[in-house]
């Protein structure tokens, strides 16, 4: 490793953020296939998330945005540079310490990814069934509260086909949350929904997250939730670029 300050490099507008960020990211570089079908995707990535920062990840269509989200989502393992997530190194991590790391973190996808046979409950609730000391009770009583946050209190006996799609990734956002994640990591998670519902549900999972203290890193293509964010970086060919200063968002 260089040994470079940590946003010597990084040209997206971040302040410089101590020891204790949740995500700290340098010289990361990943590619995918090998010998002469080896294709770099991702270049030098230096990328610091702070203690309740809202990131958005933009960039055109195969830019590395989901690939880098996937790495630091311990999806998939490390090639070269240095990625500490939630205090975990990730590079040269075992599977184990890469699935105890998935643990810590909430993820909400394009698709709900919920499981169509099970209520509204039981899939937030599924979020929390890791944990060894909750009884079932509990669980359910914790996912009853997690879907009134979101505003479904009174769905939590219906099935994702019952619900509408904002329902439905609203459901997802209370299903991050209920594990207490250190980390929410969103992958295009307005991209199937209306104007209305896409904005409900960015604007919820940010007030919750703040509310709580939760960093979230977001990709997406929707300029419609630019605003909602804390910093927006700005993906091009693997790189981080500079982001245009129009498109800055200053914190609230
Ligand atoms: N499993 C894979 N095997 C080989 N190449 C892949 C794989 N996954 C992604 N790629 C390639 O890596 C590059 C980056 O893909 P990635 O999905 O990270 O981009 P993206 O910015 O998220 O794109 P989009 O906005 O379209 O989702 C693309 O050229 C893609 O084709």
């Amino acid at each position: 490793m260089s040994g470079r300050p940590l946003h010597a490099s990084a040209p997206s507008g971040a302040p410089a953020i101590g020891r204790q960020a949740p995500v700290e990211i340098r010289g990361l570089s990943y590619a995918f296939g090998t010998g002469e079908l080896r294709r770099p995707v991702l270049r030098d990535i230096d990328l610091a998330i702070g203690p309740g920062e809202i990131v958005l990840l933009t960039g055109p269509s195969g830019s590395g945005k989901t690939t880098l989200l996937t790495l630091i989502g311990a999806l998939r393992a490390m090639q070269e540079g240095s990625c500490r997530v939630l205090g975990q190194e990730m590079m040269g991590a075992s599977e184990a310490q890469r699935v105890a790391l998935r643990r810590r973190i909430g993820f909400i996808f394009q698709q709900h990814n919920l499981l169509g046979f099970l209520t509204a409950q039981q899939n937030v609730a599924m979020a929390i069934e890791l944990d060894p000391r909750t009884t079932e009770a509990q669980r359910l009583d914790r996912a009853t509260r997690m879907l009134a946050a979101v505003g479904l209190g009174d769905r939590g006996a219906s099935r994702p086909d019952q619900l509408s799609g904002g329902q439905r990734q609203r459901v997802a956002v209370a299903r991050a949350l209920a594990g207490e994640p250190g980390l929410i990591l969103a992958d295009e998670p307005t991209a199937a929904l209306d104007r209305q519902s896409g904005g409900e549900v960015v604007r919820l999972l940010r007030e919750l997250a703040k509310r709580r203290g939760v960093p979230i890193l977001l990709v997406t293509h929707d300029p419609r939730i630019l605003d909602l964010a804390d910093r927006i970086v700005s993906m091009e060919d693997g790189r981080i670029v500079p982001t245009k200063q129009a498109d800055t968002v200053p914190a609230p």
